[in-house]
């Protein structure tokens, strides 16, 4: 980013070229409980544009839609959100190479916030960095308020009065909660999302109006005239129930 260039200014050109920040970032797999993360190559100021999460932009009925096809592998890729009272959501369950899908949730001590960010009439989800952010950290935000599995699964270390509880996952115990991306190859997963999609869709990094027979709205209908060009987005993400 140049030195004139604005975090969201640095976004919105990312979004429009559709690409990540290749040179910034790398995909790590983390174990068998969290998967893969997203890490950083190089520091992150506060307040920098980080990543998009990029997908394709559906309804609350094609998503309720296609949470029912959808094996739980790929729903999880399912960020919902609200936009003018509507519920809306972003599908990222196509493994696409982008970054912003994989990026891991951390309610308690997140690095980054998700933005909404309307760019040229089309809504685009991005992450912002919270605070500095130094080369080889995990990427994190808040996926929200939900009672996430992997945050149930707790073990509260003992605390000495005074002090502030530590929790630290138990890997073993929270296994079959966990999507395991050792189980599933990138193109096996790849090919049963694609394969229980509603319709043939090879455009998955457009942000579309609903797709398939299911709907006719326009991205219009969808968001509305005029909308906000960037908003604070308060997470409601991933929509899934993960059960074992
Ligand atoms: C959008 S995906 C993130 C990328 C995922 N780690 C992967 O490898 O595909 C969300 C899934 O990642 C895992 N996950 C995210 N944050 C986690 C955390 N803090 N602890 C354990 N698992 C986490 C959960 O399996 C969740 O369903």
């Amino acid at each position: 980013m140049s030195r004139r260039t604005t975090p969201l200014q640095d976004a919105i050109n990312h979004i429009l070229a559709r690409r990540d920040k290749n040179s910034m970032l790398e995909i790590k797999f983390i174990n068998s409980v969290k998967g893969r993360g997203i890490f950083t190559l190089a520091n992150f100021k506060q307040g920098d544009f980080v990543v998009e999460y990029r997908g394709e932009l559906i309804d609350a009925t094609e998503a309720e839609h296609r949470r029912n096809l959808y094996p739980s592998a790929c729903s999880v890729f399912m960020f919902e959100f609200i936009w003018k009272q509507k519920t809306l959501c972003i599908d990222g369950a196509l493994e696409d190479g982008s970054f912003g899908r994989l990026v891991n949730d951390e309610h308690r001590t997140p690095n980054c916030r998700m933005k909404l960010i309307e760019a040229e009439g089309k809504l685009h989800l991005c992450l912002f960095a919270l605070k500095e952010i130094a080369a080889g950290s995990e990427i994190t935000y808040d996926y929200g308020g939900k009672e996430w599995p992997w945050r149930k699964k707790l073990k509260i270390a003992s605390i000495p009065s005074g002090q502030q509880c530590v929790a630290e996952p138990i890997a073993h115990d929270v296994e079959h909660h966990v999507i395991s991306t050792d189980s599933f190859t990138d193109r096996e997963l790849r090919a049963e999302c694609q394969s229980s999609r509603p319709t043939a869709d090879n455009s998955e990094h457009e942000v579309h109006s609903v797709g398939g027979q299911r709907g006719t709205s326009s991205l219009k209908e969808l968001i509305g005239e005029g909308g906000v060009q960037y908003q604070e987005l308060s997470p409601q993400a991933f929509s899934e129930e993960l059960t074992s």
